[in-house]
């Protein structure tokens, strides 16, 4: 059996000083979707970012391939993660926070330029590509952060209410985009309150309100 792309075991986050989840396990294979779903507050963004790395667990680990987050920062680079505030660096331009986003996994300039139009291309921002982040509509800023995230073809994509922002026909293009991510073999973990978003898939996990029991349910999809 290969390694998931994407485990914990046993992992409590803290946001402030109050843990907001605890003795969470998780192992998302390769072209796996996951929905995190639960009231606001329950802990969705407080995982995820703890899945992505970006805040230390309380307790327990993460493993990207099997191997502990911890022990190896460069599997970060096997990550994305969109953010639920975007991450956009305002005073650049769409085509910029895509491209900064590819230059620094590697890509070369004309690789990082190329690669960059195309995914905002396919989240049909191809006509603001020159604009600037803060002249751009809150939802057209998220499609940038998911064009960001889904140009690095990371192994495993972690989304945080990634339609939120979205009308009908752009949510289903950012919803098609995602499910494209996992057919070519992410492992996906999207949270949100978007009953159409969990119901395209594979299982939903339920997070509680903090205020009761901490531990989540599993669903099914
Ligand atoms: N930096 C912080 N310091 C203190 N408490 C925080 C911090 N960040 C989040 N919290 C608290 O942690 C809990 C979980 O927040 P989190 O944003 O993870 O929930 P969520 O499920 O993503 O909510 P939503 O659906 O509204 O986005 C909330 O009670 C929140 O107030």
């Amino acid at each position: 059996m290969p390694e998931p792309a994407l485990s914990c075991r046993s992992l409590t986050c803290r946001a402030g000083d109050r843990e907001v989840v605890r003795d969470f396990d998780l192992a998302v294979a390769a072209g796996e979707r996951v929905a995190l779903t639960g009231p606001s507050g329950s802990g969705k963004t407080t995982l995820l970012t703890t899945l992505a790395g970006l805040l230390r667990p309380a307790a327990g680990q993460v493993r990207v391939d099997g191997v502990p987050l911890a022990d190896d920062p460069s599997l970060r680079s096997r990550l994305a993660l969109v953010f639920q505030s975007y991450g956009l660096l305002t005073l650049l331009t769409a085509a910029e926070n895509v491209e900064v986003a590819l230059r620094a996994a590697g890509r070369t300039p004309r690789e990082a330029m190329s690669e960059a139009a195309a995914a905002l291309e396919r989240m049909r921002l191809g006509g603001h590509a020159d604009h600037l982040i803060e002249e751009l509509s809150g939802g057209q800023q998220q499609r940038v952060a998911v064009a960001r995230a889904l140009a690095l073809a990371p192994r495993v994509l972690l989304a945080d209410e990634p339609t939120a922002e979205q009308d009908g026909v752009h949510r289903a293009i950012v919803l098609d985009e995602l499910v494209a991510a996992a057919r070519r073999g992410a492992a996906l973990v999207v949270a949100t309150h978007d009953p159409e978003v969990a119901e395209r898939c594979d299982r939903v996990i339920e997070l509680r309100s903090a205020a009761s029991p901490l531990s989540p349910a599993e669903v099914g999809a």
